[in-house]
């Protein structure tokens, strides 16, 4: 099979700093396939819920916020479109403020009924798509073509989003790694849809992997499991 000959669905899910949006829009580009962030559009919903002026841990007023609010993403793996009632938002959503509230906002189950439907409407209407977040292959899409679950080291994750971010000094690295550590237990522990490799999903840990390594490894996986089905 040629990589653009892909139909279906790649999902990949994984803690923050494991290399999913930049390996999930490069295997977008290679397959020639759509490209969906989920996590921008938690970070979009966050965006209102801060805008609104409510407490993120407030769950019921949280709710009310989102359901009010118009949330779209493009789903292009070149460009980022990300709006809140027709705000662009692309890059707010990557600032401090709204890293710090997202995962509480997140943990909601009514901000997630409603964002999941509206992902799964972004997959249908795409013939093949790469999706990324956290309960892509247990939740959203649990019948995918190809699930991976990327992993890899605390440090290295925390090294790579520091460098990411032109963070430099001990203090400002230290506080990111506290940010991961909290970020991953609440993600893992809610009890909505927590963060965990579905059944099926092949673990890929990026550790000691190049970022082409694991497109590599992921595009393979995508190829083999259409000439499986083939
Ligand atoms: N295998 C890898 N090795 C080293 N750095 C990587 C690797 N994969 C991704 N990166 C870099 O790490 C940073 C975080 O990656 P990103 O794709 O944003 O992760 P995530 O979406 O899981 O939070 C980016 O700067 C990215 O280029
Ligand atoms: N499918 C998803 C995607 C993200 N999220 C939440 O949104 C937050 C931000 O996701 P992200 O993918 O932008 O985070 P990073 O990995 O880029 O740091 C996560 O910490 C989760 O709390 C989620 O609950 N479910």
């Amino acid at each position: 099979m040629s990589e653009r000959e892909f139909h279906g669905q790649v999902t990949l899910d994984g803690p923050s700093g494991t290399g999913k949006s930049s390996v999930a829009r490069a295997v977008a580009a290679r397959l020639g396939a759509a490209y969906l962030d989920t996590g921008a559009m938690y970070r979009a919903a966050t965006v209102a819920v801060l805008d609104a002026g409510v407490d993120p841990e407030d769950a019921e007023a949280v709710a009310r916020v989102v359901a009010g609010a118009r949330i779209e993403v493009g789903t292009h793996a070149d460009t980022e479109r990300v709006e809140v009632d027709g705000t662009d938002v692309a890059v707010r959503i990557r600032g401090a403020e709204v890293t710090r509230a997202v995962s509480a906002v997140s943990a909601v189950p009514a901000v997630r009924r409603q964002l999941v439907d509206q992902q799964r409407s972004l997959v249908a209407a795409a013939d093949a798509v790469v999706v990324e977040g956290r309960d892509i292959g247990t939740v959203v899409l649990p019948d995918a073509t190809v699930k991976v679950y990327l992993t890899a080291a605390p440090e290295a994750r925390a090294q790579r989003r520091a460098a990411q971010l032109g963070l430099t000094t001990a203090d400002e690295v230290a506080e990111l790694a506290a940010d991961l550590r909290r970020r991953d237990e609440y993600d893992s522990s809610r009890a909505d849809s927590p963060l965990r490799p579905a059944a099926d999903a092949v673990v890929v840990d990026s550790t000691d992997l190049g970022r082409e390594q694991v497109v590599d490894r992921v595009v393979e996986l995508a190829r083999s499991a259409v000439e499986v089905r083939s």
